[in-house]
This record gives C-alpha cells, structure tokens and sequence, in this order.
C-alpha cells in the first residue's frame, strides 16, 4: 500500500493531513504514534477507504482504493475500530461470521467450522454462543477482532486496540497480532497510545504531529529522547529497565 501527497479535510474544517508520502512495509506491523488530535485515526481510515483523501492517492497493489468495490475491499482491508453496539442481541459466533461476509453472500451459508481458526485464535471458544452484550469490554474486543480476522484480509488495521484491555491481555493480544503477522503474513497497521507497546511490537514506526509525518523507520531509529519530545510536547527520558531493555518515561517538568 502506497499513500502519495494524500491531504484531508473533514467538511468545513481546515486541512488535517498535508500531504503524507509514504510506503506501508509489507507484512510488517506498523504503528501510528502521536498526540492526540494529531491524525492517526483520520489516517487510518483513509488507508481502510472508509474516508477519501481531499487530495492525493492511496493505492493498493497499484490500483487507487477509491476504485476497488466495498465488498472486494473487505477482503484484502479489515478494520477493527471503536465498537458500536448495534449487534448487541447478536451471538458471538454470528458476529465473527459476520466478517466472513466479503466471502458469501449470505450468514446462513457459513459453517461454524469455517470461522472455528478465528475463533480459536481469540481464545474465544468458551463465549461462542453468548450474546455481545453479556460480554466485558475486553472479550467484545476480541470478537471484533476475530470478525476482522474472519475477513482473510492482507491488511489488519486497529484503532488504539488496547483500549478495554487490562494488561493482561493487552500483553495477550500483541502475542495474538504477533503470531497473526509471522504465521499468515498478514500486514498490521495500528494506532497505539502505549508508546512502549508500539516500540516493543513494531517492525516500523511513524510518528504523527499535527497532520504531519514527522520521523518513519525502524524503533531502534525512533528512541530519541529530542525528537519524541518534540513530538508530545514534555520531557522525555529514555531507561534501561533490565530484562525489558529501553523504556520511554515522560518526566513532568
Ligand atoms: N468527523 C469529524 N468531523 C470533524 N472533525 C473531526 C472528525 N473526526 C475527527 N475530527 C478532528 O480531526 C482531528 C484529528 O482527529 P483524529 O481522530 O484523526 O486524531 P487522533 O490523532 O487519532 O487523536 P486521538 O489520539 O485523540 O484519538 C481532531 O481535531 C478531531 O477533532
């Protein structure tokens, strides 16, 4: 996937994204970071079609998103973002069908056993048959995820995907995106608030202020105490923590 000179606007608003250039690295896990307010979201889903860039191009395998169906999208895109409660009354297992959609064309035609390595790969086995809305926010989370996984996309975006997890599964679902990523070489795109997530787990890092693509390459390039706060705007210290190597402290002036 290619963003060239993309900028965006929302209606009647002045221009967030200024012209961002850049390469997401194939069956990579790219992390977006940055302040709030600064354009993650807005970029990712630009990247996801769901919003069109005000100028510019995103271009998939050499074709602009713009022109490629909805339905033939969701196969090669998914998206697992802020959840909504419109499939409430739903069963688990019928949400994560839900995802296999962009392959049938109707619910009634996916088997259980077609979705059960989704399932499986959320650990979500045990909640199978209950309804979303008796869930805890976290195992919600992964039945989105797993309906995203159902979707057999090359690319998995996530918008801040640690949200409603405790830290357990937090270091849980990063093992999961992880094993996604070696295993079926899906590409991951994610918008992480935890900065020390975001190094710990990424192949690629950018890193986002005000609309801008400030610094992209590798974490290792990224752990720089005046260029990170530069982009937050506080007093940064780089430690070392044994047994865990570099962590990224914010000290209050
Ligand atoms: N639908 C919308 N209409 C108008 N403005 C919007 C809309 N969605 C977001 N914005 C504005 O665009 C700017 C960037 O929002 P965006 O959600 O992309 O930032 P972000 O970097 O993901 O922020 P955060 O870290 O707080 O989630 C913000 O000023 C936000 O208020």
């Amino acid at each position: 996937m290619e963003l060239n000179q993309v900028s965006y606007h929302y209606p009647h608003q002045p221009m967030l994204l200024n012209k961002v250039t850049a390469t997401i690295p194939t069956g990579r896990i790219l992390s977006i970071i940055g302040p709030n307010g600064a354009g993650k979201s807005t970029l990712l889903k630009l990247m996801a079609g769901i919003l069109k860039p005000s100028a510019g191009e995103i271009d998939l395998n050499n074709r602009s998103i713009s022109t490629i169906p909805r339905k033939a999208l969701a196969t090669k895109i998914a998206v697992v973002s802020q959840q909504n409660n419109v499939f409430d009354d739903m069963q688990v297992m019928d949400v994560v069908k839900m995802g296999r959609l962009s392959h049938h064309h109707l619910l009634a035609n996916i088997s259980d056993d077609e979705v059960a390595e989704y399932i499986q790969a959320t650990h979500l086995s045990q909640l199978a048959s209950r309804s979303l809305s008796s869930l805890s926010g976290g195992q919600r989370q992964r039945v989105w995820l797993a309906s995203a996984l159902a979707q057999d996309p090359e690319y998995l975006l996530l918008d801040e995907p640690t949200t409603y997890l405790d830290m357990h599964y937090q270091a849980k679902l990063m093992t999961i995106l992880k094993q996604l990523n070696q295993q079926k070489h899906i590409t991951i795109i994610m918008v992480l608030h935890d900065i020390n997530q975001a190094f710990k787990i990424s192949d690629e890092l950018w890193l986002v202020k005000a609309g801008r693509l400030i610094e992209t390459g590798q974490p290792e390039k990224c752990y720089n105490r005046d260029l990170l706060a530069s982009i937050f705007n506080t007093n940064i210290q780089i430690v070392d923590v044994p047994s865990y190597g570099k962590y990224i402290v914010e000290i209050p002036d």
